[in-house]
């Protein structure tokens, strides 16, 4: 039988994994503000679901399930891009950074993200399925968040909270 801290890891890594995407949001936004694209990429949207969907029901795991946390990933990322854009134009200007190219750099680097998604989302099912998970979540986002000297009513406090608002399983 696992132990209750076992389940609580499975959790951790997953809000880990889920912070390491929403980083690569910051990325995305800076290819999109030189290139001028919208945030919303609705046909990569699909391809993004569609993607995970398979990997996921092939690793034994509930499409609807997937999906929604998948959509929750996609709606996390964009509120960080809405966010920094927001702020680059108020500041006149984004971070002096060279872009990288979104669809030939930035995108390889999300399917490699959505690969271990799944495998984590095997791996917490149990968690996911607890009573506790919707307070195990919470908390194990706020212990990566201080772990970084982040609040969690800061800009990735939030953006963590929304991409992990549908990873128990109800
Ligand atoms: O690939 C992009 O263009 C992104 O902005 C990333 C992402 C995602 O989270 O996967 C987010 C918003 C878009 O609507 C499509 C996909």
């Amino acid at each position: 039988m696992k132990t209750a801290s076992a389940a609580t890891d499975s959790i951790r890594s997953l809000v880990q994994t889920s912070a390491q995407r929403l980083q690569i949001a910051e990325k995305v936004a800076l290819a999109k503000w030189y290139s001028g694209a919208s945030v919303e990429d609705a046909s990569r949207e699909v391809e993004v679901i569609q993607k995970a969907v398979k990997d996921g029901t092939n690793a034994g795991l509930e499409s609807a399930q997937v999906e929604r946390f998948f959509k929750a990933q996609i709606e996390a990322n964009k509120l960080i891009q809405y966010s920094l854009l927001a702020e680059w134009q108020r500041q006149g200007q984004a971070p002096e950074q060279a872009g990288a190219n979104l669809v030939k750099e930035i995108r390889p680097q999300l399917d490699e993200i959505e690969k271990q998604l799944i495998e984590e989302l095997k791996q917490s099912a149990a968690a996911r399925s607890a009573k506790t998970c919707p307070s195990d979540v919470a908390k194990a986002v706020a212990e990566y968040l201080d772990s970084r000297n982040l609040k969690t009513d800061s800009r990735e406090g939030a953006a963590l909270d929304r991409a992990m608002g549908s990873a128990c399983i109800r």
